[in-house]
């Protein structure tokens, strides 16, 4: 028996370990979840001030047209976590990103000012982004267009032990402002899926849930810098 076979019986081995791995730590997540879930109350969207969801509110074309515009290197499934940081003025699809933040948002919040920064993000199954709430160099106001994959975005405010689940489509575009953006934390589960509720017809019956394995998805990251942030 030669060293090469010793070899690849060693790396056929890791990488069973690894797959028992990656399932052991798909259920411990999936403990921790449920436990979790136990001790927190969720609370429906509607009740978190300044947090907004729109379903469909990118057209598919555009979506297409801004994902093709966009380098093949940041999809490859080999990196993850891939960013791509942008500046005004933004490429040519991205610009009509500005168009589909709604009026009220755009007026009230922005001072009818167009986004100024936005951040690209590529999230393979398992990625995520931890608990945070956004740096203080980017002003009141943040708007996040998804793309390719549904991923589920927790909102948690800890002293209270609150917690709100929003299912963010692709497509879709979520906005957080005052209270959601200064005083709630967001996160992206790292994940393989989500459980997601079915609905149920029932209001009694709390609705039952399905595992919804994710696909790769993106985000575009829409911000404005607050007028007195120096750099460096
Ligand atoms: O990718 C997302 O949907 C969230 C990104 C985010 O929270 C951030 O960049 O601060
Ligand atoms: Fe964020």
């Amino acid at each position: 028996m030669g060293d090469t076979t010793f070899d690849s019986e060693l790396f056929d081995d890791s990488c069973e370990e690894e797959n028992e791995f990656d399932r052991a730590l798909q259920e411990a997540d999936q403990v921790s979840i449920e436990n979790e879930a136990s001790s927190w109350t969720q609370v429906p969207i509607e009740s978190i001030p300044g947090l907004s969801y729109y379903p469909n509110r990118l057209p598919p074309d555009l979506q297409n047209q801004i994902a093709n515009a966009l380098p093949d290197s940041l999809f490859s499934d080999m990196n993850s976590g891939r960013q791509l940081h942008l500046y005004v003025p933004f490429p040519e699809p991205m610009q009509s990103l500005n168009k589909y933040l709604p009026s009220e948002f755009l007026s009230n919040v922005w001072k009818d000012q167009p986004a100024e920064a936005s951040i690209i993000q590529v999230y393979n199954p398992g990625d995520g982004i931890i608990p945070h709430k956004d740096l203080d160099m980017f002003a009141d106001g943040v708007a996040i267009y998804s793309f390719f994959s549904d991923i589920t975005m927790v909102f948690t405010l800890p002293s209270q032990k609150l917690k709100c689940d929003v299912r963010l489509q692709k497509g879709s575009l979520v906005i957080m402002y005052g209270p959601a953006r200064y005083q709630w934390l967001h996160e992206i589960p790292f994940r393989g899926g989500d459980w997601v509720p079915l609905s149920s017809r029932d209001e009694l019956t709390p609705p039952k849930q399905t595992w919804i394995p994710r696909t790769q998805r993106f985000s575009i990251t829409m911000r404005r810098i607050v007028g007195n942030h120096t750099f460096g």
